[in-house]
């Protein structure tokens, strides 16, 4: 995400002065988007639907008739999956959670019989969707179903090579793999190397670009609102495109922007009042990316005070590092630790004024997410918040700590604390604080737990991190 500096470092820093010491500056670029989102937190803004009301009422009749599609009958099972695949890829599913769950259990207790009627076991296309579509859901589908796609010498058929409607769904359906899926490891190169090869005077335009947006970005790899901008345009052009659904998507992507637009209207408010270009120039402002990120990590409507919280928190932990990381001292940086260990308001006293800043910040905005939640009865929440905060500020300062004294860590040593510090375990627990009453003191216990998940998020993140940062240099 950005020039790290760290005692791993390959490259040094331009130094600068300031407060009478020679400090290093990493040179951030400035936002790319300044002020352009304030006008959405304006009291004059007014939505660009001029009848919104009547565009809501519009939205809730078109659910209805999507819903009675899903719970209909359908003779067919490979129409079911159609409809589903459509609905997701539009990005309208989490309105219908429920009833894709339901058909989808349906489709998985029969699938083992679906070898007749009009499923057919070689047609690579619905099997492959299929194990997509319930793999997804958490269904146990064995990749066992793609057996029948290989001929008697273990090689995958020579007849796929020109289905590319069969490659295109294997290809997105091996994004799904798990630890023992052979044939799936060995599918994928196989599609992607026949996806690439594909005559594209011999299939329609339009999954000509399916295909070449696939191989750039697969499905499960996507951003849900991104993909959803990307297939409504396609789905449009698609001469077979049900004219509801369409309706549906469209409408529905509308509104959820003019949502995110206001969200990130105030915090962009909230940021500017922080002043940051002025208190903290040395750090990055990314407010922006900031908030897309987690609109990445939940888009849903019902999200908008957990975003809010977790993009804030990220903001000034992003800041918290670059003082770390860049701007602040190793004298500085010690009583500063204790200080958010403490936290406490009179902790501050003697610490630079810049640290002072930031750390007012901090206990202002968790005093505000504490009243916010108070009134839910969630307030054993802010515990653990300000818990992954202060560890978040311990892992950064012995990090600091090996660059100031250019200490080189062997792998061993670097691993649990470059963990910790890719900010994943932080921002996680921090992802929970806004949720409503899914999330349970169990789930913070879960977290901090030493759970798998959070595991390989912290060693995809971190290495991702610090690829992209060694490259940066
Ligand atoms: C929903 C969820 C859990 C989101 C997680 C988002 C996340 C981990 C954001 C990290 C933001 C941040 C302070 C990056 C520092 O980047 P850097 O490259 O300077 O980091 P470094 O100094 O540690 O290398």
């Amino acid at each position: 995400m950005s020039v790290q500096v760290s005692a791993i470092s390959s490259s040094s820093p331009s130094k600068e002065r300031s407060g009478g010491v020679e400090r290093r500056s990493a040179g951030f670029h400035e936002s790319v988007w300044g002020d352009y989102f304030l006008k959405y937190a304006s009291p004059s803004y007014s939505t660009k639907f001029k009848f919104l009301g009547r565009v809501e009422e519009q939205v809730e009749e078109l659910k209805g008739e999507v819903r009675k599609m899903l719970t209909g009958v359908v003779d067919k099972p490979s129409q079911m999956l159609h409809l589903i695949d459509e609905i997701q890829r539009l990005g309208i599913d989490y309105h219908f959670e429920r009833e894709i769950d339901e058909q989808l259990e349906r489709i998985y207790k029969s699938y083992s019989q679906l070898d007749h009627g009009d499923f057919k076991g070689d047609d690579l296309h619905m099997v492959a969707l299929m194990f997509r579509l319930l793999r997804q859901q958490g269904f146990n589908i064995s990749s066992e179903v793609f057996n029948n796609f290989k001929d008697n010498e273990g090689n995958f058929k020579k007849s796929l090579i020109t289905d590319v409607c069969g490659l295109l769904s294997l290809y997105e359906a091996c994004h799904l793999r798990c630890h023992g899926d052979a044939i799936l490891e060995e599918a994928l190169p196989f599609a992607i190397t026949h996806l690439e090869s594909i005559d594209e005077m011999k299939v329609s335009t339009n999954l000509v670009k399916q295909v070449s947006h696939a191989l750039e970005q697969p499905l499960r790899k996507g951003l849900p609102r991104l993909e959803a901008r990307h297939y409504i345009s396609l789905y449009q052009e698609e001469p077979s495109h049900h004219e509801v659904l369409l309706t549906l998507a469209k409408l529905d992507f509308n509104l959820l922007q003019e949502q995110y637009q206001k969200e990130i209207g105030k915090i962009t408010r909230w940021w500017k009042d922080i002043d940051v270009a002025r208190k903290f120039p040395f750090a990055r402002d990314r407010i922006v990316e900031l908030f897309f990120w987690m609109v990445g990590a939940y888009f849903q409507p019902e999200f908008e005070v957990a975003r809010n919280i977790l993009t804030r928190v990220t903001a000034l932990i992003s800041i918290l590092d670059d003082i770390y990381d860049v701007h602040g001292t190793l004298e500085e940086l010690v009583p500063y630790t204790e200080a958010i260990e403490k936290w406490d308001v009179d902790a501050m006293d003697g610490l630079p004024e810049y640290m002072q800043a930031l750390y007012k910040e901090i206990l202002d905005l968790y005093d505000e997410i504490g009243n916010e939640i108070a009134t839910k009865g969630r307030s054993y929440r802010l515990t653990y918040a300000k818990g992954a905060m202060k560890k978040q500020a311990r892992g950064y300062f012995d990090e600091a700590k090996w660059f100031h004294t250019g200490y080189t860590p062997t792998l061993e040593e670097y691993m649990p604390l470059a963990l910790l510090t890719s900010g994943y375990e932080a921002l996680s627990i921090t992802a929970l604080v806004g949720m409503g009453d899914v999330v349970t003191k169990d789930a913070f216990e879960w977290l901090l737990g030493d759970c798998k998940i959070l595991r390989a998020s912290q060693i995809i993140g971190r290495l991702m991190d610090d690829i992209a940062s060694h490259q940066v240099r």
